[in-house]
C-alpha cells in the first residue's frame, strides 16, 4: 500500500504539523460509514497550505506516473479530492473530473463531472480511505461509464481489513502515502498523541466498527 517509507513518514508529520489530526474522544466524530470514532484526519485542510499542498501534488504526481504511467484522464473522488485531483492532473498536464457520491437531482443530473469517454484509462485520486465505500462507489460509477480504471492513488488510510477486501473484490490496485501506523508512530514520537490518548487509540483500532467512548 505504501511506496514509499520517507514519503509517508513525511506525509504523517505534515499531517500532524498543520493540526490535521483531531482527536477527541469524548466527543467521537461520526465517519461516512457511520462508525463513531476518536480520531479524524482532515485532509482538506492541506489545501490551505500551499508549500504542504504542493508536496502532495508532486508526490502523488510522482506516485501515479511510476505505478501507471500518464492514464488518459485522472479522476478525484468528490469532494475531499475534488482539490487534491485537480493538483495532480495538472502536475501530470491531464484532463481532469470528479465524481459525485450521487447523481445531482437538477441541471444534467451528472455523477461524473466532466469529459470521460469510454475505454479511456482513469487514475481515481481520493483523499482518505477508512472503508473505502466512498472510493468504489465512484469507481463503479466510472466503470459504468466505460472507464478502464488502473488504479486508486490517496493520501491516507486506516488500513483496515474491510478496506484490503473491498478493494480486493473488485480487483482495484490502491496505493496511498501514509497510514495510520506512520501517523501514529510519528504522533506518539512527537507528544502529538499524549500516552492516554494512545491506549484509547489503540482499544478502537482493535474494534472500530463497534466502538463506544
Ligand atoms: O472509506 P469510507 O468509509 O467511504 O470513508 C472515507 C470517505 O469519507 C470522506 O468523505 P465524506 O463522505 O466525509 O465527504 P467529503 O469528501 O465530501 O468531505 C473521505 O473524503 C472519503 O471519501
Ligand atoms: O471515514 C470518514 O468519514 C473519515 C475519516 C477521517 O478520518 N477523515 C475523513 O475525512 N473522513
Amino acid at each position: 500500500m505504501i511506496l514509499n517509507k520517507d514519503t509517508a513518514k513525511k506525509t504523517a508529520e505534515l499531517l500532524l504539523q498543520i493540526n490535521a489530526i483531531k482527536l477527541e474522544p469524548e466527543n467521537p466524530f461520526t465517519w461516512a460509514s457511520g462508525w463513531k470514532s476518536p480520531i479524524y484526519c482532515d485532509n482538506r485542510i492541506i489545501l490551505s497550505y500551499p508549500t504542504i499542498r504542493n508536496y502532495v501534488r508532486e508526490e502523488m504526481g510522482k506516485q501515479v506516473e511510476a505505478l501507471y504511467g500518464k492514464p488518459d484522464v485522472i479522476a478525484g473522488v468528490a469532494t475531499g479530492a475534488i482539490g487534491i485531483g485537480m493538483l495532480v492532473a495538472e502536475y501530470l498536464g491531464l484532463p481532469f473530473i470528479y465524481v459525485r457520491p450521487e447523481a445531482k437531482a437538477h441541471g444534467r443530473q451528472n455523477k461524473i463531472e466532466g469529459k470521460l469517454e469510454e475505454n479511456q484509462s482513469v487514475v481515481v485520486i481520493e483523499d482518505l480511505i477508512s472503508t473505502g465505500k466512498s472510493s468504489l462507489n465512484a469507481v463503479d460509477a466510472l466503470e459504468s461509464h466505460g472507464a478502464n480504471i488502473k488504479g486508486m492513488l490517496a493520501i491516507f488510510t486506516y488500513g483496515f481489513d474491510i478496506a484490503t477486501t473491498n478493494f480486493e473484490q473488485k480487483n482495484i490496485d490502491l496505493h496511498t502515502l501514509s497510514d495510520y501506523s506512520h501517523l501514529t508512530e510519528r504522533a506518539a514520537e512527537s507528544g502529538y498523541i499524549k500516552e492516554e490518548q494512545l491506549n484509547t487509540l489503540m482499544d478502537w483500532r482493535t474494534n472500530p466498527s463497534e466502538w463506544k467512548p
